[in-house]
């Protein structure tokens, strides 16, 4: 039962109260007071009549209410009702360390179920070493700590930040931490990160050997098979293999790509698989959970595998072939799933005959092989391409510019390319950024045949070299001359030997405009 009993404002009041509750022996669970007003919660009476009766006779008390929930009492339950519905695991300890407070994203988040928690100490319930408790000795917090703590037979890492409670004397009287799940710090970090929703449509092309990639592509999605994507540079293999992801079953996990080339070798190994706690000097003390671990139920992207070390490969043919992984310092197996798709620009198949890269590793990534041809091998798709990212970056900048020139379509198609589709990317971005508002794209824009003279890709073979060299010649003889006879004269090659090459160079169109 409870009460709101209002009252004149004077010094005893509460204590006059207080005096008739006792006279009748009535046992007060909970009081509260505040001016003209006391609250009081108290045991149910069966002559509570008569109480009434007597508390009302006093003159200085006005009347009396019966009410539903003391205002403290209304206060806790708003206050635990927030507490419920935040994302945030919560958990509260007392001065004595025993847990008062959790809720229910606490108990997902940790494994753990209120009923079996409450009253505990906390170093029952989760660990002797638990910040809160450093906490709870020191009146110090702390922010964003990483824990991986095994509670219940499972695993369960998450980040913590700890406040310390003091009393108005800076008394330490308990700590309070929030609490949140690494796979949904993880996830959030990587969807701010980068954007992941590559579908095939924005890979853009016109030619059939483009064509039947993508259609390989999209039948490998439907597959769990691991697949190999190789091309030169700036093909697109990292779109690839955003759009088999995502039009995978596996669209709603992550897609985690790492960069074998990018990173130190000790540095990719603990990327990759992880570690335990204490696994090498500088390790975290609780250990850390590698990519694999976090890709569950995704992708994992590995590109540059060209340059995985080998005792790293070995590792991955054992996740490929077990589908589990070992952190490390660690003996225990944990089972992972994921997919894996890998991506290179080396000739893996020449690495494996100089035994740089492991046979049988190679056996096992290629079993979808998609080989992405270079720009310069598929010249159906330079138009489009030029097209779709003229529009990209006319958007971008919000500026209109109008279409190519003539001339600036012939050097498009003239250019060898040696970048691919990145190279094209970066020239139409830069040539949009030069060429003044409603005015067509010149050739000057573009800026290619100062490009041609200036290349020095030294990742090219020999006949890559020559071809580029015997293209450029061509092209300025084609400038100078009008006819494939006088070029023929120019060059000292007779004008049939002109004809072939600008065929093979895809730039006839250069010289049979002018009318040969
Ligand atoms: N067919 C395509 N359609 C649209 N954009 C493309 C296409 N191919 C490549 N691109 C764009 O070109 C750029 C390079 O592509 P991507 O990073 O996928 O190439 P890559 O082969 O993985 O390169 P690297 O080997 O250097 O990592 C990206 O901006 C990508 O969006």
């Amino acid at each position: 039962m409870r009460w709101k009993i209002h009252t004149k404002d004077r010094v005893g009041m509460v204590l006059d109260v207080l005096n008739i509750f006792n006279i009748h022996e009535v046992n007060i669970q909970a009081m509260e007071v505040l001016p003209k007003e006391i609250f009081i919660k108290f045991d149910t009476q069966p002559r509570q009549d008569k109480l009434k009766k007597e508390l009302e006779a006093d003159r200085d008390i006005e009347f009396i209410e019966e009410i539903t929930v003391l205002p403290i009492e209304k206060k806790e339950r708003q206050l635990s009702e927030t507490i419920e519905a935040v994302s945030e695991g919560i958990m509260s300890i007392d001065q004595q360390g025993r847990v008062n407070g959790l809720n229910q994203a606490a108990q997902n988040i940790l494994n753990l179920s209120g009923e079996n928690s409450l009253g505990k100490h906390v170093s029952k319930v989760l660990n002797k070493d638990v910040p809160m408790l450093r906490t709870l000795r020191t009146g110090k917090g702390y922010e964003n700590k990483e824990m991986i703590l095994n509670i219940n037979n499972s695993q369960v890492h998450y980040i913590t930040t700890g406040k310390p409670i003091k009393d108005d004397y800076g008394n330490t009287m308990g700590v309070v931490a929030t609490m949140q799940d690494m796979r949904q710090v993880r996830q959030l970090v990587y969807s701010l990160t980068k954007p992941n929703d590559i579908t095939f449509d924005q890979i853009v092309f016109n030619s059939e050997k483009m064509t039947q990639r993508v259609e390989l592509a999209k039948l490998s999605a439907r597959s769990e098979a691991t697949v190999l994507i190789q091309g030169e540079s700036g093909t697109g293999k990292e779109l690839f293999a955003r759009a088999i992801h995502n039009y995978s079953e596996r669209n709603k996990q992550p897609f985690v790509p790492i960069n074998c080339a990018a990173l130190p070798h000790a540095l990719l190994e603990s990327e990759l698989f992880g570690y335990q706690g204490g696994a090498f000097t500088g390790a975290r003390k609780e250990g850390k959970q590698g990519l694999f671990e976090f890709a569950k139920g995704g992708t994992v992207f590995l590109d540059e595998i060209g340059d995985m070390p080998m005792h790293i490969q070995v590792k991955i043919l054992r996740v490929l072939q077990e589908k589990t992984i070992r952190r490390i310092g660690s003996n225990h197996e944990i089972p992972i799933d994921v997919r894996v798709i890998t991506a290179t620009n080396k000739p893996l198949q020449e690495l494996v005959n100089n035994n740089k890269f492991r046979e049988d590793l190679y056996y096992r990534i290629n079993v979808i092989p998609i080989n992405i041809p270079p720009l310069r091998e598929r010249a159906e798709d330079i138009t489009i391409l030029a097209e779709y990212f003229l529009d990209k970056y006319q958007t971008v900048m919000d500026k209109h510019v109008g279409t190519f020139s003539e001339k600036a379509r012939q050097s498009l198609f003239s250019y060898y390319w040696p970048g691919n589709v990145r190279e094209l990317e970066n020239v139409i971005e830069r040539a949009v950024i030069l060429t003044p508002i409603n005015e067509d794209i010149d050739v000057y824009a573009l800026n290619l045949e100062q490009k041609l003279s200036e290349e020095t890709d030294d990742g090219k073979t020999l006949k890559e070299k020559t071809d580029a060299f015997e293209k450029k010649l061509l092209l300025e003889a084609a400038k100078k001359h009008q006819t494939t006879r006088k070029i023929g004269n120019a060059l000292g090659i007779s004008h049939t030997a002109v004809r072939k090459k600008l065929k093979k160079h895809r730039v006839e169109t250069i010289v049979y405009k002018n009318g040969n």
